[in-house]
């Protein structure tokens, strides 16, 4: 579902990403690994926001940064968020979903499924950092897309919207959404996931079953 070959990314002196290789089946992936590893900047790339210093990827079977039709089937939540301040949530709701050829029912049920139809009439400089975060999460599955990359989706969310995002999580993961999703609270995650990628130092330094890559993330992250 996603592939990286030699995948490498420089800013400036920084080596980001360090011709990395990994091959990201269907289903719900997670990625963990420290801070400054390369997890975003990976993430960026594949959803065709970043171009790649060398090497290449593919999703859905082709470059995103290249292809626009495969960029418009990825939806993507970074973090933090990338909102325009002067747009109301809806506004910027509408945006995307015209770019995805989605349609208002696509809005209302996103806004619907974070919760954020309540402030969504709102200019976003006027959010908290969680109703950034949820309207951010929106915006990843506006437009019904084929995969969705979410980057730290439980950063700034209270426990109950904690527990709401790990509930739409499972669900979309059930009824056969391709997720890929970044997060330091990685056991929850672990419990329900596919596969499990540990990214430090700019390079891929394990991959696999749940199962397989637990026992490294116990030792290295063990709280
Ligand atoms: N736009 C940028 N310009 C310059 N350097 C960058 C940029 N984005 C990332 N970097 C650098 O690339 C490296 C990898 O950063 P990245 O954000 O991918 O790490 P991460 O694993 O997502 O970290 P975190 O867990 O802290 O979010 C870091 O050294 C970071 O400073």
């Amino acid at each position: 579902m996603v592939r990286a070959e030699k995948l490498t990314k420089r800013f400036g002196s920084v080596l980001a990403l360090n011709s990395v290789e990994v091959e990201i089946p269907e289903g719900l992936t997670v990625i963990v690994g420290p801070n400054g590893g390369g997890k975003s900047t990976f993430l960026k790339i594949a959803a065709g926001a970043y171009r790649p210093t060398a090497g290449r990827v593919e999703v859905l079977g082709d470059d995103p940064w290249k292809n626009e039709q495969i960029k418009r089937r990825i939806g993507v939540s970074f973090d933090p968020p990338a909102l325009p301040p002067l747009r109301t949530g809806l506004e910027w709701l509408e945006y995307i979903s015209e770019a995805r050829g989605g349609d208002g029912e696509s809005v209302q049920k996103a806004a619907e499924m974070f919760e954020a139809r309540e402030f969504i009439a709102k200019k976003i400089r006027d959010y908290s950092a969680g109703m950034r975060k949820r309207l951010s999460l929106a915006q990843a599955f506006v437009g019904d897309p084929e995969v969705v990359f979410l980057d730290e989706p439980l950063a700034n969310l209270d426990l109950n919207g904690m527990r709401d995002v790990m509930e739409v999580i499972k669900e979309e993961h059930k009824n056969g959404l391709n997720l890929v999703v970044i997060s330091h609270i990685w056991r929850p995650f672990m419990e329900i996931a596919d596969y499990a990628v540990l990214i430090a130092a700019g390079k891929v330094q394990a991959a696999g079953s749940p199962e397989d890559v637990y026992p490294l993330l116990e030792k290295a992250f063990p709280l």
